[in-house]
């Protein structure tokens, strides 16, 4: 064990295994975790590090691990659905797997849309992989749902669906599985009595079951990417394909051809609504991966010098906890954020499948937003992780260039961010109805005292100084008045609505500013849930801990957007510069505890598969002994000396 990471871990002020509990929701749940774990000691999962293969190898090395763990889930008897999450996140590491989509888009898919008889027959054949499914939805000149073009007209006469792309933009692009899969369910425009009937999704056979040929469907992999090497994204090419009128998931269409109304039309995006819940949870997950590694790396690293003393580790700089301490601080709270989506999701999920639509609006803007604002936090976070690791963090053996490049899509799929955030639509509402008199319930109901509060871009002059910055409940309070931003959007959409623009130009026109609004809303929630968790944090250490970091996480937030607290008056500019000498006092606060911070996440080496976040801080042997077992060293004297040089 390295002295300087045993150091810092007896330098802990509190019970990291207590604070795992808490990440995890409790000692049972660590207990069982780890248990799961124990499969990465299992010969079958050895492996070559993917980074040594190439393309083609990397995806079958994935082929043959999804394969294992099918294996071994009904080996070891794993069935409960967050088990397989827990197993499958071990197991996968920092890559993804080739049967990814049949898991986490085309089982929830069939789970949620199937009708009794429909289920009957697709879930037994999905469960036991003799179908493997991909999601495609997509097309190459389209992702905005209402202007894809792939058609399904009903065909009475036989009772059947004709599946059909007419033009190039229309072939279906990026679905997983492109080259595993042997089904899809296909999004597609419906058509039945010469008449559109939007967006619905059909169950759509790709290939032989026996010999995995593609059916006359054109079918196959696009091509390598930024990252997703073991993932066969592909293309699909539907020419006038006939499929039975039970594969129209929910089933509207009646055999004369006469459709049938969903409860709502937005029931066919769900899937999208449950993998965006879930991306909050993977945001929180990266992030800590990445904070693991470079913290552990700079507790260990010495470089340069404070004193002229021997040098210290990279850790005491300033800079360097300036740089780390507000994404450790991040990473807790997107931890707790993904607990609350989670558990939202759920929630509104099973009142829906009661038949209680009524949450089905907040659920989407909500999970739109966070979905966006974490992942892009995530993204940038793992980069100045990345970064903060000097030449080292450039390495394939710190993770890092593997994190962020398996991380960064999910900025765009699922939704693109920007996108998602214009799904705001849901807030702007809310502020009318607030403004309005309505009484908004749940997490809108703080626009209700707005006007009250006449939140405006008044001159800071013209305030009380509301805000007391070492109270964290203050803090939340700001967040919650600058949320208020809403208001500039809604004002901004009415000023060219009276200019006598149309709405959809008086939207565009003004989504600079519902961007804003949007990201403003989700960085309150944030603050927030990471305040109200503390209440549920009996032990002091750890409460004093955790309320440190999220002090330290509120004020940062505060001094990156100084602009629009100064603006709104919720801050006065004395106060505005006391905040940086806080966050100083804060970041030495952290300090003693952020090995111990980082090793409550609890990751196995295995998992991190970080040469530069091992638990033992044994870096650089293992650094020497990873580079050596690179390919090009196979030989002392590589072939292309022979070739070209000699
Ligand atoms: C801890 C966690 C651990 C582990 C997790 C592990 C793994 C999981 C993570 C990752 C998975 C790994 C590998 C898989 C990798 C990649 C898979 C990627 C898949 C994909 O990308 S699938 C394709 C995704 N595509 C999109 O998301 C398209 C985005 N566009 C849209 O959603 C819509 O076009 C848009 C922008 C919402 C507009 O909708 P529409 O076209 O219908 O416009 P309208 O104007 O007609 O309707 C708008 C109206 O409808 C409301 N609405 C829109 N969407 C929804 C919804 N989903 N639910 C409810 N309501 C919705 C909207 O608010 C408007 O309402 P209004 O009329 O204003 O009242
Ligand atoms: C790794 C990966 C895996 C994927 N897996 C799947 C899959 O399994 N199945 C599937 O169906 N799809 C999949 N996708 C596709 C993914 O869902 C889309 O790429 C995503 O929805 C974004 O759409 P787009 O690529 O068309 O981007 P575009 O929509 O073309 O975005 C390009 C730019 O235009 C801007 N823009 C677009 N619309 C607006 C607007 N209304 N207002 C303001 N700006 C706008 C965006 O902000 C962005 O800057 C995957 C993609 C990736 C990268």
């Amino acid at each position: 064990m390295n002295p300087d990471i045993v150091k810092e871990r007896q330098n802990a002020s509190f019970d990291v295994q207590k604070l795992t509990y808490i990440l995890d929701g409790g000692p049972e749940k660590t207990k069982r975790r780890r248990e799961i774990s124990l499969v990465l000691n299992d010969p079958d999962f050895d492996e070559e590090d993917p980074n040594f293969l190439s393309r083609s190898e990397r995806y079958e090395q994935a082929v043959r691990k999804s394969a294992q763990m099918i294996l071994k889930l009904r080996e070891y008897g794993i069935s409960d659905p967050a088990e397989i999450n827990c197993y499958k996140s071990v197991v996968r590491g920092n890559f993804h797997e080739s049967l990814g989509l049949h898991y986490v888009m085309f089982l929830p898919t069939l789970y949620s849309q199937c009708d009794q008889e429909q289920s009957k027959k697709w879930l037994p054949l999905a469960t036991s992989f003799e179908v493997l499914g991909t999601y495609a939805q997509t097309e190459l000149g389209h992702t905005h749902l209402r202007g894809l073009e792939t058609t399904a007209t009903f065909d009475p006469t036989t009772q059947e669906f004709v599946l059909n792309s007419p033009t190039v933009t229309s072939i279906k692009w990026w679905p997983g599985a492109g080259k595993t899969s042997n089904h899809a369910v296909v999004l597609a425009q419906l058509y039945t009595r010469g008449k559109c009937h939007g967006l619905h999704a059909f169950i759509v056979q790709l290939r032989h079951m026996d010999t995995h040929e593609p059916l006359p469907i054109l079918v196959g992999d696009i091509g390598p990417k930024f990252g997703f090497s073991e993932v066969d994204n592909g293309f699909l090419k539907l020419d006038h394909v006939r499929i039975p009128r039970e594969n129209m998931l929910m089933k509207h269409v009646e055999p004369d051809g006469r459709y049938v109304k969903p409860a709502s039309a937005k029931l066919t995006y769900g899937t999208m609504v449950f993998i965006r819940s879930l991306l909050v949870g993977l945001s929180a997950l990266v992030m800590a991966k990445s904070c693991t590694i470079a913290i552990r790396y700079s507790a260990v690293r010495h470089q340069s010098e404070i004193r002229s003393e021997p040098e210290p580790q990279i850790l005491d700089y300033q800079t360097q906890q300036y740089k780390l301490f507000p994404l450790l601080a991040t990473a807790y709270a997107f931890s707790f954020v993904g607990q609350y989506m989670t558990e939202t999701y759920y929630r509104i999920s099973g009142d829906i499948n009661q038949g209680d639509l009524s949450e089905l609006p907040e659920l989407h803007a909500v999970s739109a937003g966070l979905k966006a604002f974490t992942t892009w936090t995530t993204n940038t976070g793992i980069e100045v992780c990345r970064m903060s690791c000097g030449g080292h963090g450039y390495s394939r053996s710190s993770a890092l260039p593997d994190l962020y490049a398996e991380f960064t899509p999910t900025c765009t799929y699922e939704g693109e961010n920007t996108v998602m955030m214009l799904q705001t639509a849901y807030l702007v509402k809310s502020y009318r109805q607030a403004k309005a008199g309505e009484q908004l319930r749940g997490i809108m109901s703080y626009l209700n005292d707005m006007e009250q509060r006449h939140v405006r871009a008044h001159p800071a002059s013209a305030r009380p100084a509301l805000v007391d910055i070492n109270d964290l409940s203050d803090l939340v309070e700001s967040y919650k008045l600058r949320a208020a931003l809403v208001e500039s959007a809604a004002k901004s959409i009415q000023q060219e609505l009276q200019k006598r623009r149309s709405h959809e130009d008086a939207w565009n026109n003004s989504a600079i500013d519902l961007v804003k609004a949007s990201d403003a809303h989700c960085h309150y929630m944030v603050v927030k849930l990471f305040t109200d968790k503390l209440s549920e944090i009996g032990d002091p250490d750890i409460n004093l801990v955790l309320t440190t970091l999220a002090q330290l996480y509120a004020l940062h937030g505060i001094a990156l957007n100084s602009g629009d607290f100064l603006q709104a008056g919720l801050l006065t500019v004395p106060q505005m510069q006391q905040i940086p000498v806080r966050i100083k006092e804060l970041l030495c606060l952290i300090r003693p505890n952020a090995v111990a911070l980082v090793d409550a996440f609890d990751f196995p080496d295995k998992v991190l598969s970080s040469v530069l976040g091992r638990y033992d801080g044994n870096v650089y042997e293992n650094l020497f002994e990873w580079a050596r077992r690179s390919p090009l060293n196979a030989t002392e004297v590589h072939e292309s000396f022979h070739k070209y040089l000699k």
